[in-house]
């Protein structure tokens, strides 16, 4: 049987007296692509930095590889990666030097760091100007290099919110392959995105998130059998789940209008 990587035992968070987040359960196993999905102001990134440590949730517990992110932070956060949507870099670093900074936090040995390192910076394409400093990288370059740091210590469970904004096509493709490649050797891949596209290729598994509230969760080929009435691509379903038909049709006679 799979091991469960990720896990939420009704997760919640309130800002202030204000549910965001409203007890998921959540489980994502090793190997396995999970797309969480939903519109703007769901919870997803709310989630997510629950996930990772970085915000503190309300109610509920979050385990990485068996690890409460809680209480055995330290286990969990070693074991995970993490890329935000806004990602924050070392500006006066190259881009070798960045990696092997992260790299190093990790306790990844040095000869091992160097060897990685380099690797990672061809595989994106970056090695030309590994030396040059990140402030002078472009916003689609500076992602490649978080990513590229994300993976040198080769976690166990990779979490990343909207990871193709700013990405060029190439790059992307690129993304998805290696995030493929990661859960073909057992990595358990979280992937929040408004492309539904990416999730229905991509991804095995999704979750739809409406207002803090799980509200489907299966193979995009299951959601469109329980969903749908046939032919549907993921996006109708999400639209048809999340009200945004709604706005579709509310465009329409404004447009007719
Ligand atoms: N620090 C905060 N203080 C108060 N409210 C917050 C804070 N961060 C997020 N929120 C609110 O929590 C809700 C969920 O936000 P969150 O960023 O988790 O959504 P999201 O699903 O990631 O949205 P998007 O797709 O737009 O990135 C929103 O209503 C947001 O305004």
């Amino acid at each position: 049987m799979e091991r469960v990587l990720i896990k939420t035992t009704q997760l919640k968070k309130w800002y202030g007296s204000i549910p965001v987040v409203k007890g998921l359960n959540l489980e994502v196993k090793s190997g396995e692509i999970f797309g969480f999905l939903g519109p703007n102001g769901a919870g997803k990134t709310t989630t997510i930095k629950m996930l990772t440590g970085l915000l503190e949730p309300s109610e509920g517990e979050a385990f990485i590889c068996g690890y409460d992110i809680r209480k055995q932070s330290m286990q969990a956060k070693s074991l995970m990666a993490y890329v935000p949507d806004q990602p924050k870099l070392y500006s006066k670093l190259s881009a070798r030097e960045f990696l092997h900074l992260i790299s190093s936090l990790y306790r990844v040995p040095k000869d091992i760091t160097k060897e990685r390192t380099e690797q990672l910076l061809d595989m994106f394409g970056l090695k030309d100007r590994a030396d040059e400093l990140l402030e002078g990288y472009s916003h689609g370059m500076r992602q490649k290099v978080v990513l590229a740091s994300a993976i040198i210590h080769q976690p166990r469970v990779i979490l990343l919110d909207e990871p193709t904004v700013g990405l060029d096509p190439a790059s992307a493709r690129l993304l998805k392959d290696i995030l493929q490649n990661m859960a073909q050797q057992g990595v358990a891949v979280f992937i929040s995105t408004h492309i539904l596209e990416i999730a229905e290729r991509m991804c095995h598994r999704v979750a739809i998130l409406k207002d803090g509230l799980l509200i489907a969760q299966g193979s995009p080929k299951e959601l469109r059998q329980k969903v749908g009435h046939g032919g549907e691509s993921l996006e109708d379903i999400f639209l048809e789940l999340t009200g945004g038909h709604e706005n579709v049709e509310l465009i329409k006679s404004l447009e007719e209008g």
